[in-house]
């Protein structure tokens, strides 16, 4: 991993963290790992091999509480065995989402409510379990992924999008309610991430190329290049920041 920024008050934070096994996830769970922070995390297949891995390589094994996000009160408890494991959360990372590709003239309502139940439901439900918490806290932070992908205004994942424009709206909303309480929410909207399943599934060296040719600075984005502006939203370096998306995305540039 390069070089990150270090932030102390993140050293022995209970982070929690949707989806840190594996892509951008796994990338952020290692850089809070780093920080010295309390790292539990929840996915749906077993993690055990990458806990294994980060305890060998940083020595601050993370948490893994197995959870299908979709199940409300399944991620409601690993919410609270994280928080009885760690203390009170007090950053909270919605990472956790699925960009299958889909057609519009193909979703039928079951595809529908799968799509926002993991990409939109389960974020919301995250933030509303762990908000008292950080209500008793005195404070907190959120972290909201959701992806330039509705500002470029792609198809080819029209419930994604939907979604992905979803979480801005909760997340402003969010920050006014909980200010406060000193509870920040921002979201975070990744460009184009070569992540090992983007780079099995949806990464053609044409539409690499295309991609790169829209960015600013031309280099590809790596999991890693999203764990600082993570790190940041989630310490109080960012203290005055709530309601945001902040972009980190090579500098696309959209045109019509
Ligand atoms: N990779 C990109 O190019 C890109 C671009 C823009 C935005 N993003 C956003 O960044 C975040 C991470 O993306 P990624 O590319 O690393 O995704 P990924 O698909 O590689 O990883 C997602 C993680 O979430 C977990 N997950 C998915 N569904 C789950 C469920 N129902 N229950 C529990 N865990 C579940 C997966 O197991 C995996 O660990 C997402 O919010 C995504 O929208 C990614
Ligand atoms: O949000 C996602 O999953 C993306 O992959 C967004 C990418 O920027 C997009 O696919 C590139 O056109």
């Amino acid at each position: 991993m390069s070089d990150t920024a270090i932030f102390p008050d993140l050293k022995g934070a209970s982070v929690f963290i949707t989806g840190g096994g594996s892509g951008i996830g796994a990338a952020l769970s290692e850089g809070f790992l780093r920080q010295g922070a309390k790292v539990a995390f929840v996915g749906r297949s077993d993690a055990s091999a990458f806990v294994a891995r980060m305890e060998a390589e940083t020595g601050n094994p993370p948490l893994f509480i197995q959870c299908d996000i979709t199940d409300i009160p399944a991620l409601k408890s690993a919410i609270e065995q994280a928080a009885e494991a760690h203390g009170p959360i007090t950053t909270l990372v919605n990472n956790a989402a699925n960009d299958q590709r889909h057609a519009t003239l193909d979703v039928d309502e079951e595809f529908w409510d799968w799509a926002q139940a993991i990409n939109l439901k389960a974020y919301f439900f995250a933030c509303q379990a762990v908000l008292p918490g950080m209500q008793a806290a005195g404070g907190g932070s959120i972290v909201n992924f959701t992806s330039i992908s509705y500002m470029m205004g792609n198809s080819g994942y029209p419930a994604y999008t939907t979604a992905n424009a979803g979480i801005n709206g909760m997340t402003r909303s969010l920050a006014r309610e909980f200010g406060a309480d000193r509870i920040r929410v921002n979201a975070l909207a990744p460009g184009w991430v070569l992540t090992d399943k983007q780079l099995d599934k949806w990464a053609t060296p044409e539409a690499l190329a295309a991609h790169l040719e829209r960015q600013c600075l031309k280099d590809h984005l790596a999991p890693q290049d999203i764990v600082g502006s993570t790190l940041f939203l989630a310490s109080a370096t960012s203290r005055m920041i709530t309601g945001q998306t902040l972009v980190v995305d090579g500098g696309v540039v959209v045109t019509g």
